[in-house]
């Protein structure tokens, strides 16, 4: 069982497998006479493949337990997929880089801080949405279309916090 003590999310530290959502940190300019502060282009968006198409969905999760143990992360080779707090919620990220195989020592766990959102870049190992503490509202972007957009591969995780 491979063991994580989840930290902080940074865009930084998220790097390698995709991008971190927060108006904290993106680039922004005013619009609408002033009255809006645009947070422009914070994630790359990308479908790829047959019949693909962008999507927008709704995720209502139920907490997870802690510490989080899992069986598997999975990737989508056709597209990113991004998901935003709607309500200020926690949640726990497990990701490994794009690969066709997943190197336990290149795991990692993060907790976000309520106000952050990540996007996952093509082919980014990842654990399920994993709300932490209440139930959760997401607004996802991800991708639609024809073929496979999820695979599994088996590992055994266990994450604390903290
Ligand atoms: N299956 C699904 O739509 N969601 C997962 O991909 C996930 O990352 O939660
Ligand atoms: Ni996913």
């Amino acid at each position: 069982m491979l063991e994580l003590n989840a930290r902080p999310l940074t865009p930084q530290s998220f790097a390698p497998f995709g991008d971190v959502i927060d108006a904290r940190t993106a680039d922004s300019f005013p619009i609408n006479e002033g009255r809006t502060q645009r947070h422009h282009d914070i994630a790359k968006v990308e479908t790829l493949g047959d019949d693909a198409r962008t999507l927008i969905s709704i995720f209502v999760s139920q907490p997870v337990e802690l510490p989080l143990e899992i069986s598997y992360l999975e990737r989508h080779p056709l597209g990113s997929q991004a998901f935003m707090p709607l309500h200020e919620e926690h949640f726990l990220i497990v990701v490994a880089p794009p690969g066709d195989d997943v190197d336990p020592a290149k795991v990692c766990a993060f907790f976000t801080d309520g106000r952050q959102g990540v996007n996952y870049r093509p082919g980014t190992w990842h654990a399920v949405q994993s709300v932490l503490y209440r139930e959760g509202e997401f607004l996802v972007v991800d991708r639609g279309g024809a073929g496979n957009n999820c695979e599994e591969y088996p590992l055994e995780v266990r994450v604390t916090l903290g």
